[in-house]
């Protein structure tokens, strides 16, 4: 099975995970870091998802999982140990229409979620469709030492570039793309935004755009 890749935007968006044991934690987890709005159903949760859910960070319903509790969510987790459960939600959910991650069965999900190396903005994310997330969690230890920390600055100081090139270049866009790929594989640049030195940063910048 091959896998459309994208990359969603849930601040303050309702998600519900079901079942909050070690695995339900990490979804709820991953949930948080994008401000999601978070609620678990669970009859038991694990000690750290107690803790958030008391202190106001995830709603947690100590109860069953019961089809109400995907009104108006917008997106579904279901993370149960019972594997008959874990069915009936994804049938419930595809059946109005909300996207659903089983897991247990890859086969019954309408996404996957995949290991993700972060360095600010910039993502990476590794998926394997399920065949293997050992392999897809090894790969992103080993992203993780190949992509260098200053990338979260240099890709932040990239998306400032951007609108000041559109309004310098407002018509050509070509031009446009042909600056900012140079920019993007400036060794010098990166280097000297990883030593913090953005002032000379935007100097060369500003220094090699006057010659276009
Ligand atoms: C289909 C998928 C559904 C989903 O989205 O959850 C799924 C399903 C299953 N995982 C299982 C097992 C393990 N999962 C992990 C770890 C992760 N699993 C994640 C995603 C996914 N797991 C989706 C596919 C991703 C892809 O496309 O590759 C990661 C990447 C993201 C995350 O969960 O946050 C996270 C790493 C996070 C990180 O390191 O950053 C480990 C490793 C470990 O624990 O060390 C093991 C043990 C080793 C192994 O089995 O490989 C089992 C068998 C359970 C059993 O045997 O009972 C199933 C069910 C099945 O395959 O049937
Ligand atoms: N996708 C993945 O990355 C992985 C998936 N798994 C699978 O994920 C599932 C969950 O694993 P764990 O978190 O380790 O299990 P767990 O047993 O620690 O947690 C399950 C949770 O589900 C809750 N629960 C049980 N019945 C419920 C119901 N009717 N409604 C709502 N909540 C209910 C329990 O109270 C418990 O908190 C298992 O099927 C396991 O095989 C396991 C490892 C990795």
């Amino acid at each position: 099975m091959v896998y459309y890749p994208i990359f969603l935007q849930l601040k303050d968006q309702p998600c519900l995970v079901v079942g909050g044991g070690q695995v339900g934690e990490r979804k709820v987890e991953g949930l948080l870091k994008v401000g999601a709005r978070v609620t678990v159903v669970s009859p038991e949760v694990t000690p750290h998802l107690a803790g958030l859910a008391q202190e106001g960070c995830i709603e947690w319903q100590p109860r069953k999982y019961e089809p109400a509790d995907l009104k108006g969510k917008v997106l579904v987790f279901v993370a149960t140990q019972d594997r008959l459960l874990n069915a009936q939600v994804a049938r419930d959910c595809q059946a109005v229409g909300i996207w659903v991650n089983v897991a247990d069965a890859p086969k019954e999900s309408t996404f996957l979620v995949p290991a993700v190396v972060r360095k600010g903005s910039l993502q990476v994310a590794v998926s394997t469709g399920g065949q293997s997330p050992a392999l897809a969690a090894l790969l992103k230890k080993r992203l993780e030492k190949i992509l260098r920390k200053e990338y979260s600055a240099f890709v932040q100081f990239l998306g400032e570039l951007r609108p000041i090139l559109k309004q310098k270049f407002p018509e050509d866009q070509k031009k446009r793309a042909r600056i900012l790929r140079k920019l993007a594989r400036d060794t010098k640049l990166l280097n000297l935004i990883a030593r913090g030195e953005k002032k000379a940063a935007r100097e060369r910048v500003d220094q090699w755009l006057s010659g276009w």
